[in-house]
């Protein structure tokens, strides 16, 4: 079976074209290859699949084998693969998740595709459709308490579950205890992704990201998404802001006018393999 590695700033999947490969049992198939000492090493398992709605269909699944609603990072590295290896020669695609139909224009350089601007569809605020358990429809610097301290978080499914937390000092709390505590809280029916945000400037942010499923990663698309969500809600910054992921920047807008969120960044594939 051939397979290519593949990132956005760092966020990095294993991408199997299933237009030629059969993956028989996708969650076991992503724990095994994303393990970073017996497998290949990854954030997750991306499946490129013929769709009957769209131009193509992603899977996406966590290393520890969970499946995800969405991926900001991985649909444009899917983007990049159906350009590179002329499964299309469109630029502009629709791509079908199982949080719905995303669309997405590519960046062209040299013949091959090196990032792109998705739209991220509408932010779903309603606590019972990211989902998060409260008393309340909106979940807007919601006190939560965790590690024996008091944050504040904002919810945000950008068709997989977020939690917001804005603090001046992020580099000094522990992800491995306080992102995991947070990942597995009761209130998050089936888990979160919890960004915690600096803001730096209206238009400017520092996140890190504890993802469901993985851990923390160098970047998070939907993470940066939610955060910027969040950020406009809370009247942090305006609608558009370069986030900064220990990965690097990705480009975030939030067009209240159309209630989309568009997300701009790279692609890039590191290797083909076979398996
Ligand atoms: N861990 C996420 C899926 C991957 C999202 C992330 N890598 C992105 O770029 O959006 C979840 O379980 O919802």
């Amino acid at each position: 079976m051939i397979f290519t590695k593949m990132h956005g700033l760092g966020n990095d999947y294993v991408c199997i074209n299933c237009f030629r490969e059969r993956v028989e049992d996708p969650p076991g198939f992503a724990r095994a290859l994303c393990d970073r000492h017996y497998g290949i090493g990854a954030d997750g398992l991306i499946l490129i699949c013929p769709s009957k709605v769209s131009d193509f269909k992603m899977e996406i699944y966590n290393s520890d084998g969970s499946v995800a609603g969405m991926c900001g990072n991985g649909i444009r590295c899917l983007g990049k693969y159906v350009y590179d290896y002329r499964l299309t020669g469109k630029e502009t695609l629709s791509i079908e998740t199982k949080s719905g139909i995303r669309n997405m224009h590519l960046h062209i350089q040299d013949g091959k595709a090196c990032g792109a601007m998705v739209d991220m569809g509408v932010p779903r605020l309603n606590a019972h459709s990211i989902p998060i358990l409260s008393e309340k429809d909106l979940v807007i610097n919601d006190p939560i308490e965790v590690q024996k301290k008091n944050y504040r978080m904002t919810g945000i499914s950008m068709g997989n579950p977020h939690a917001v937390i804005f603090s001046e000092e992020i580099n000094g709390i522990s992800l491995e205890e306080t992102g995991r505590e947070l990942e597995f809280h009761p209130r998050f029916p089936e888990r979160a992704n919890i960004e915690f945000c600096h803001v730096t400037a209206r238009d400017r942010m520092e996140i890190r990201v504890w993802e469901r499923g993985v851990g923390e990663t160098l970047a998070c698309g939907t993470g940066a998404c939610a955060a910027v969500v969040a950020s406009v809600l809370n009247d942090l910054t305006d609608e558009e802001v370069i986030v900064k992921l220990l990965g690097g920047e990705l480009s975030v807008r939030w067009d209240r006018k159309v209630n989309h969120v568009f997300l701009e960044g790279p692609a890039v594939k590191v290797f083909d393999g076979v398996l």
